[in-house]
């Protein structure tokens, strides 16, 4: 039974009972324990995956998009507006369809993975393509907030990262504490800002009795966090985090400096590894970007950074049916055979 995100975690969201909650019954979702890789395995490092794909519209966008949505219809709007590279502008069209309000989403021409136009296109969301990327989308987006009256539903958007935060209170409800590390993907910067709010709130509260060291990965081609400045034409097959100014920047440095942590960059072959392990070693299909995640771990693994028998969690973003394209980089189609038992057993190397 799951219920409406806002009604699981009201007592700790910005919301009384004038707050029409806007629901696709998001959140609640599993937490899979995990084989890991052998070099965790060796250290008695326990690994789980927090599989975001498995919300409404495949990734975690729908735990602030309910509240924002929620929110925006409680002060009257009739529109809203997203930059995205494509998770954000999907949730935006559904929670706008759900409640009876128009989206408006703005996306970096060429640099959307395929499921998630679809998804934006067949929720009815009026879709803008831009020749640039979404630094540039956002601006535009902000731009055009401030100028008409249509909610931003970026993570700007406080109410976004309000909801996001109750990821960090379902790992802490589920595993009777908080893990020792969190690993995630940072693109905008605003689902690590989002996770320590919530890990630092359930700590106040006695709720946790450690808070984690937050462990974050951006694509080698775009990691202006890594860098230290803004990264003028980022570049990565993890479109998801193809971003070079996260507005959430100082968010992430808190996040990164307060835990104890650490933000670093994956390449983009080593999160094709990762995407790859997690589908044929461990049954997840998830996103380019949410593998950065697993990327950066087996990273610290390998240079032996994490401390044996802690506990990981890694926040796979994104389902992985929403960038099809990039499945063909990990494994190729054979040709078709002829209709007959013996070619078929010889294709399926049983001859
Ligand atoms: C699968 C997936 N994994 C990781 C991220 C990075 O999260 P942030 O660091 O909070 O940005 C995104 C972000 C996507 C958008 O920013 C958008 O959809 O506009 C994502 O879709």
């Amino acid at each position: 039974m799951r219920f409406p995100l806002i009604e699981r975690y009201r007592a700790h969201l910005p919301v009384s009972l004038n707050t029409p909650v806007i629901s696709l019954l998001e959140g609640s979702t599993p937490l899979i324990p995990l084989k890991g890789p052998e070099e965790a395995q060796r250290r008695g490092i326990r690994l789980y995956a927090k599989f975001e794909g498995l919300n409404p519209t495949g990734s975690f966008k729908d735990r602030g998009m309910t509240l924002a949505v929620s929110k925006a219809v409680e002060e009257g709007a009739k529109a809203l507006a997203a930059a995205s590279t494509g998770n954000t502008a999907a949730s935006a069209a559904a929670y706008a369809a759900r409640a009876g309000i128009r989206a408006i989403v703005i996306l970096p021409a060429g640099y959307v993975a395929l499921g998630k136009v679809a998804q934006s296109l067949v929720h009815g969301a009026r879709i803008i393509q831009i020749e640039g990327n979404f630094d540039q989308a956002l601006a535009l987006t902000k731009a055009l907030t401030e100028a008409y009256p249509v909610a931003l539903v970026n993570s700007l958007n406080p109410y976004r990262l309000e909801g996001q935060k109750t990821l960090a209170f379902e790992v802490v409800d589920e595993l009777g504490d908080a893990p020792q590390y969190h690993a995630l993907p940072v693109g905008n910067a605003g689902n690590i800002t989002a996770h320590w709010m919530g890990y630092k709130e359930y700590h106040a509260l006695g709720k946790a009795s450690r808070l984690p060291r937050m462990l974050g990965f951006q694509a080698a081609g775009a990691a202006p966090l890594v860098l230290g400045r803004p990264v003028e034409k980022p570049e990565t097959l993890a479109t998801a985090i193809r971003i070079g100014n996260p507005a959430s920047w100082q968010g992430a440095m808190r996040a990164k400096e307060e835990s104890g942590g650490t933000i670093e960059a994956v390449t983009d072959e080593e999160i094709l590894l990762a995407y790859r392990y997690l589908a044929q070693e461990e049954g997840i299909f998830c996103e380019p970007a949410s593998a950065a995640a697993m990327a950066g771990v087996w990273k610290l693994l390998r240079e032996d950074r994490l401390d044996p028998g802690s506990t990981v969690v890694l926040t796979l973003t994104g389902h992985g049916l929403k960038d099809p394209a990039t499945a063909e980089k990990v494994a190729k189609l054979l040709p078709p055979v002829p209709a007959s038992l013996e070619a078929v057993a010889q294709a399926a190397g049983l001859l």
